[in-house]
């Protein structure tokens, strides 16, 4: 579903930020990323998503080599769904306005009745309905980029930090919310966490980067009693 061969990238010529990477998302999974900070996760996902054209190597959605195709492109043609770190809806539109953005490649009777179902889904939308996404809790905001990014019907999602300053609770529920939205529209997710034990509970597998690199990759559930995750990223900390 998505596939990685030997990306490398980078914002100025002659400095590789992302080297050479080769990774994998299989459909319906969720596949995690981790690493320090500045170690190129939100660079890879600008990547896939097409803010950032790649120096080499190839990136696949669905068996189509995607590199050079713009973001808007990918999500009209490509089943791509890209829910950014911040910025991620928009403050001065209502939760209604919202979701008609996000709907913009549908016909009107279908945005329609998207709308609906992912309404009966997550009623806090209709509840707050004409409000604007500014006077949303973290949670809740987080809940309508997901949603926003769901309505186009993507198979891939990309997810950039999803629990990004939000409370344990408000944590606990929108991961919650994530493995939902995979069973119930079977779409392929990866994320990018730094609530790292939290995120490995909810994923499939996962892949570590280092200086730009895949330094350990795996079954989730495995990883997180593998002492060089622990050594590599959780500080020492046991899972
Ligand atoms: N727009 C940009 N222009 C130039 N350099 C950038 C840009 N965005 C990120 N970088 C640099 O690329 C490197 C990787 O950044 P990136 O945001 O991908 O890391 P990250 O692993 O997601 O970090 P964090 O966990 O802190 O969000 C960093 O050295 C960063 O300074």
């Amino acid at each position: 579903m998505i596939k990685l061969n030997k990306l490398t990238a980078g914002y100025t010529p002659g400095i590789d930020i992302l080297k050479e990477i080769s990774l994998h998302v299989r459909k319906a999974e969720i596949v995690t990323l981790l690493g320090p900070n500045g170690c190129g996760k939100s660079t890879l996902l600008k990547c896939i998503a097409g803010y950032l054209t790649p120096n080499s190597g190839q990136i696949e959605i669905q068996n189509n080599e995607v590199g050079t195709i713009p973001i808007h492109r990918k999500v009209r043609d490509c089943g791509l769904g890209f829910v950014p770190q911040t910025d991620n809806v928009f403050t001065q539109l209502s939760i209604k306005e919202n979701l008609l953005a996000g709907g913009q490649f549908l016909t009107r009777l279908d945005c329609r009745q998207r709308i609906d179902e992912l309404c009966e889904r997550y009623p806090i939308l209709r509840k707050k309905w004409l409000n604007s996404a500014s006077s949303l809790s973290g949670g809740e905001r987080q809940i309508l980029a997901l949603t926003r990014a769901l309505m186009a019907r993507p198979s891939v999602l990309l997810l950039d930090e999803p629990s990004a300053g939000l409370s344990p609770k408000m944590l606990t529920d929108v991961f919650e919310a994530i493995l939902n939205i995979r069973k119930q529209e079977e779409v392929t997710i990866l994320m990018v966490e730094q609530n790292a034990i939290e995120a490995l509970h909810i994923s499939d597998r996962a892949y570590v980067l280092a200086m730009g690199k895949v330094a350990l990759c795996g079954n989730a559930k495995e990883l997180l009693n593998d002492p060089r995750m622990r050594e590599l990223y959780l500080g020492g900390r046991a899972a």
